[in-house]
């Protein structure tokens, strides 16, 4: 059984099996990491917060009553400068946890924005060393958990335990892989668990109850509950089924569950707490708005106005 990731057009999550797609993230990517990493300005005064993962996050934000904001951002769009100091920017206006993607050839379940701003940053050159030396960097100053997005194949392409034995080391909590089909999570899952990171599951409105179940058993950190069938992206509406989606995986864990795809306003991030979240994800407005911007400068500007408008509808 795995998960494949149909067009943009088509449907998001598939079971199915023996279906090729399934295992497109057995392909190496013809990608190469090559460019070497770059240099940042050490900052004169490194903070060094300690940072809690994600779970402990949730735990905390519970006790307060509070809801998880969590922005996604992918690196190297438009550049890595841009994504440290967008780091900064997200963590300093209130984001409880950070999803920082790495940039891919084949991001099957992003929609266009995503998919273009992955396209921008790899022909800028961005590759995985240089995103581990920024965040060698970064992750000192911010206060909130990083969880590091990718899909599978560049993680396959530096070794699972050489992967997570470096994203640790850089001071990552968390991990989401989203192409990766439950049953073969079980190297994943070993590695991340041998480095202390939290491997973060989805579920989707296709995913049949039983199978919801075991991935929230299995699932680390928060459960992703994808609200729409489909790619990445903003929508008009939040699908209302994610209501009855969070009664149910309430009913079967108690483990925190944050809800992504097509939030992008604050009357979206209200009706998903509404409903009942621990948790919110914005991404495609959020790498929208740094790619619309006149300059990186106006793009770090608009993102902390946005930011804070939505962590507002969260209080
Ligand atoms: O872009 P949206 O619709 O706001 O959805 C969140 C999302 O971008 C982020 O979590 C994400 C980026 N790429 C993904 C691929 C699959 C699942 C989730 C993601």
């Amino acid at each position: 059984m795995a998960i494949a990731f149909k067009s943009p057009t088509t449907s998001f999550f598939q079971l199915k099996k023996n279906n090729p797609e399934t295992h497109s993230y057995l392909r190496f990517s013809t990608q190469r990491f090559a460019t070497p990493a770059r240099r940042f300005t050490p900052m004169s005064a490194i903070s060094t917060v300690p940072t809690v993962g994600l779970s402990e996050t949730f735990t905390r934000l519970k006790k307060q009553g509070k809801v998880a904001f969590i922005p996604y951002i992918t690196a190297g769009d438009p550049d890595l400068s841009t994504t440290a100091e967008a780091l900064k920017v997200l963590d300093s206006c209130g984001s409880d946890i950070i999803e920082l993607g790495v940039p891919y050839s084949d991001p099957l379940a992003d929609g266009p924005v995503i998919q273009a701003a992955a396209t921008r940053s790899l022909a800028r050159g961005t590759n995985y060393n240089a995103i581990i030396s920024m965040l060698k960097e970064v992750i000192p100053q911010l206060s909130s958990p990083i969880a590091l997005f990718s899909y599978y194949n560049p993680i396959l392409k530096h070794g699972v335990e050489q992967f997570m034995s470096t994203i640790k080391d850089v001071g990552v909590h968390g991990l989401v892989v989203p192409d990766i089909p439950l049953e073969e999570t079980e190297i994943l899952r070993r590695e991340a668990s041998k480095h202390g990171i939290e491997l973060v599951l989805l579920t989707t409105p296709t995913t049949p109850t039983e199978r919801m179940k075991a991935i929230v058993e299995a699932a680390e950190g928060f459960v992703y509950l994808v609200s729409s069938i489909g790619v990445t992206g903003a929508r008009v509406s939040v699908s209302d089924r994610v209501q009855t989606l969070l009664q149910d995986i309430k009913a079967a864990t108690t483990k925190p569950v944050a809800v992504g795809f097509g939030i992008s306003k604050p009357e979206h991030v209200k009706q998903v707490v509404g409903w009942g979240a621990d948790g919110v994800i914005v991404g495609s407005a959020m790498v929208k708005l740094l790619n619309e911007a006149k300059s990186p400068e106006e793009g770090l500007k608009e993102l902390e106005v946005f930011t804070k408008s939505l962590k507002a509808a969260l209080e």
